[in-house]
């Protein structure tokens, strides 16, 4: 069978069947359009029909939430878990609660999940799951009684060897506290490994709250290097102030660059002297804060609620909020202001438009699946943990991250160069190289 043919008629019959999954229809036709190079060297592949049946999940659950809001009146929402594969471990993927979540944007994500844990080297399968509920403006109680809804309906398909969530947009440690408890008081077992992203105190990972951030930071680290380059005097922008965005500021403020924007959905805080991400963590995540608060207590900075906070002048760009949020128009501002790299620490927040402009313009890139799987990496390092019942200290957990993401890279890097692309291509290099790993255990485990 002709290869192009073969990938052209996946992408159409994925299309038909799942009409308004936009999202997901992105996500497939970037990685469907790299794998002609390693279809064409294995056509077993072709045979077993690997790439069809990545593109199918192996399992979809949508399910009803009730539960009660502080005024004791019932509400409703829909929970979503997206088992997509399992070829190489556990479904392992975490949980958005965003009232924008719906079939299309779980299967995005857990179809990018396939190839991100995949190229982590670590036995984890892909999945992920949420629910359209909003948490902003809801009280502690309300978080716990939905939290202990969803985990009431979702328990009956996870366990440590079978689907392990963790946290995404809208879930934190809190939010996994309470899922954890519901799940132990159902099942009556207290496998921490059902979990991932629990508090240190009880099971968690150190690293595994900063890991994400940090994970990209190192990855942007070696990319950097390439051109020999350090991240000394960089000017770094970053999008988003929640968890990704906050750790990804203090790793590249500790190595030496200087933070000098970050972003939420209303606007965007510019710190000429550099974000301070002490001030940053206590405004955000022990005060609760919003980002004004953060311009109010620094003399230098400003928060702007026009415009967006790439066309602040930098070298080096951050998207760690949300998918799509970096567009074309966005990339070209960011070229014209001789922006020298980009690393994703959000799921696909560059349009495929803006990461053709960063290719058009040699502009070094990091794709997602590559530059954020440090968050991912760190919770397979809590199950492992968990499974020999160990506490790492924090230097152990982060002297792994590291050396997980130095591998992610080289394999990106080795990857794209062995299939004939360009080495600097991490796109391509991640796309291959997370599907052959994927793609030699399916075929090893026969049709499943
Ligand atoms: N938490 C993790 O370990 C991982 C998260 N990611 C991805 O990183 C991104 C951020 O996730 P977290 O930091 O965990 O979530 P979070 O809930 O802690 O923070 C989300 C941030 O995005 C901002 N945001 C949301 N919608 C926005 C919009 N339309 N425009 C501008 N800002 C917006 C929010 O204000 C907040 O600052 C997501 O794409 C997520 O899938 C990827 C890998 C792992
Ligand atoms: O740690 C995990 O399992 C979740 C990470 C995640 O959702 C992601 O990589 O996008």
């Amino acid at each position: 069978m002709d290869v192009t043919e073969h990938v052209e008629s996946v992408y159409a019959e994925l299309r038909r069947r799942d009409p308004g999954e936009s999202e997901f229809h992105q996500a497939a036709a970037e990685v469907l359009h790299d794998l002609e190079p390693a279809l064409r060297k294995h056509p077993e592949y072709v045979d077993a029909r690997i790439v069809e049946r990545l593109c199918e999940p192996e399992r979809q659950l949508v399910f009803r939430i009730p539960w009660t809001d502080d005024r004791g009146e019932v509400r409703v929402n829909r929970g979503f878990r997206v088992e997509f594969s399992s070829a190489l471990g556990p479904y392992k993927g975490g949980l958005r609660f965003h009232p924008s979540v719906d079939l299309g944007t779980v299967k995005f994500l857990g179809f990018e999940q396939i190839f991100k844990n995949a190229l982590t080297g670590m036995p984890l399968g892909g999945g992920k799951g949420g629910a359209d509920f909003d948490p902003k403006g809801k009280s502690d109680g309300e978080i716990m009684r939905f939290c202990q809804s969803f985990m009431t309906e979702l328990h009956r398909s996870l366990g440590e060897h079978t689907d392990v969530p963790a946290g995404d947009i809208g879930v934190g440690s809190r939010e996994i506290g309470y899922l954890f408890g519901q799940y132990k008081r159902i099942t009556n077992r207290h496998e921490a490994g059902t979990l991932t992203g629990k508090s240190v105190a009880w099971g968690g990972s150190h690293v595994r709250t900063e890991a994400t951030g940090y994970g990209v930071v190192y990855f942007l680290q070696e990319m950097l290097a390439t051109r020999g380059r350090s991240l000394e005097g960089q000017r770094v922008v970053v999008s988003g102030s929640g968890n990704v965005a906050i750790y990804a500021v203090e790793k590249a403020s500790a190595l030496g660059a200087t933070v000098l924007a970050c972003s939420d959905s209303v606007g965007y805080l510019v710190d000429e002297d550099g974000i301070d991400p002490e001030l940053l963590k206590e405004i955000r995540e022990v005060r609760g804060q919003r980002l004004p608060a953060y311009a109010e207590a620094r003399p230098n900075a400003r928060f702007v609620e026009s415009g967006s906070v790439f066309d602040v002048p930098c070298d080096v760009a951050l998207p760690c909020a949300t998918q799509n949020e970096l567009n074309r128009e966005h990339a070209l501002t960011l070229v014209k202001n001789e922006v020298f790299a980009v690393a994703e620490g959000a799921n696909m927040p560059c349009t495929a438009e803006a990461i053709e402009a960063f290719r058009e313009a040699g502009v070094l890139f990091g794709p997602g699946k590559a530059a954020n799987a440090g968050g991912v990496a760190t919770s397979a390092l809590e199950m492992q943990q968990n499974a020999s019942r160990e506490t790492w200290t924090f230097e152990r957990a982060e002297e792994r991250l590291a050396t997980i993401m130095r591998d992610v890279h080289a394999r990106c890097r080795a990857t794209a160069e062995s299939y004939g692309g360009a080495s600097h291509d991490y796109v391509f290099g991640a796309n291959i190289a997370g599907f052959l790993r994927t793609a030699d255990a399916m075929v090893a485990q026969g049709l499943v």
